[in-house]
């Protein structure tokens, strides 16, 4: 097994990426993709690319690029694809909702297995095949569950939070605007859609792509 230690974060961050590409490839039965045909699909200059396959121990030959099969197998091992994450989600609203219809599975090794809300109208449904618990069940009901998505008003997150780290959750991906305080141990993904938006726009304004333009 390698030691994925070695790894630098941002290198490790851009794994799921990497994989996903390369799996597509592998379905169509491609066996080697140029760093070039990686950059530009997924959107890493092919400098850092090369830098970050060096890590893998995967260097690119000159007029042959890269082994397709040889990259999957090592990704498989580093993402554990074989092993499926279980998550749940906490807040079945308008994002809630969204993100029970889509497909996780599809490219990766997630998987949403419960959802929890306080809504009565919504306990006992469910969405996209995920069932909906009452949100006072969630220490009844979360079984090996290790990360969750928390989708719930900004008043609420805490709390909720506070309680899924009792019942054993070691990463939350926080959706909502509250900056909220975990023990030691666990891993808190903020991701603001605001943020992400503004910094898309500041970029237009002055890295802006067209040259003409200038
Ligand atoms: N990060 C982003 O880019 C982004 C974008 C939009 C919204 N948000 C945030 O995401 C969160 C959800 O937004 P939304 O538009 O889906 O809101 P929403 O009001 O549609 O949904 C919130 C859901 O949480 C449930 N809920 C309330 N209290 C609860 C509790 N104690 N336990 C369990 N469930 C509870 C409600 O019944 C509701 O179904 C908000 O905090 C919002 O600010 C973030």
């Amino acid at each position: 097994m390698t030691d994925q230690n070695k790894i630098p974060q941002a290198t490790a961050k851009r794994l799921p990426l990497y994989y996903r590409f390369l799996n597509n490839l592998h379905i169509q039965g491609k066996l080697r993709v140029s760093s070039k045909e990686l950059s530009d699909a997924v959107k890493v200059d092919s400098a850092t690319i090369r830098r970050d396959f060096s890590y893998f121990g995967a260097l690119g030959k000159k007029g042959y690029g890269y082994n397709v099969e040889y990259l999957l197998g090592f990704f498989r091992k580093t993402l554990d694809q074989d092993e499926t994450t279980r998550v749940a989600l906490i807040g079945v609203g308008n994002l809630g909702t969204a993100f029970l219809h889509y497909n996780f599975t599809k490219n990766n090794n997630t998987k949403i297995e419960m959802a929890f809300d306080k809504d009565p109208n919504k306990i006992g449904g469910e969405i996209g095949g995920v069932p909906i618990y009452d949100i006072d069940e969630l220490e009844r009901k979360m079984d090996r569950i290790s990360a969750a998505i928390l989708t719930v008003p900004v008043s609420e997150a805490q709390g909720i939070t506070d309680r899924l780290v009792t019942s054993g959750v070691k990463g939350v991906l926080n959706f909502t605007p509250a900056r909220i305080t975990v023990p030691e141990g666990v891993r808190v993904h903020h991701i603001d859609l605001a943020v992400e938006l503004q910094s898309l726009v500041y970029f237009m304004k002055h890295y802006p792509l067209d040259i003409d333009d200038e």
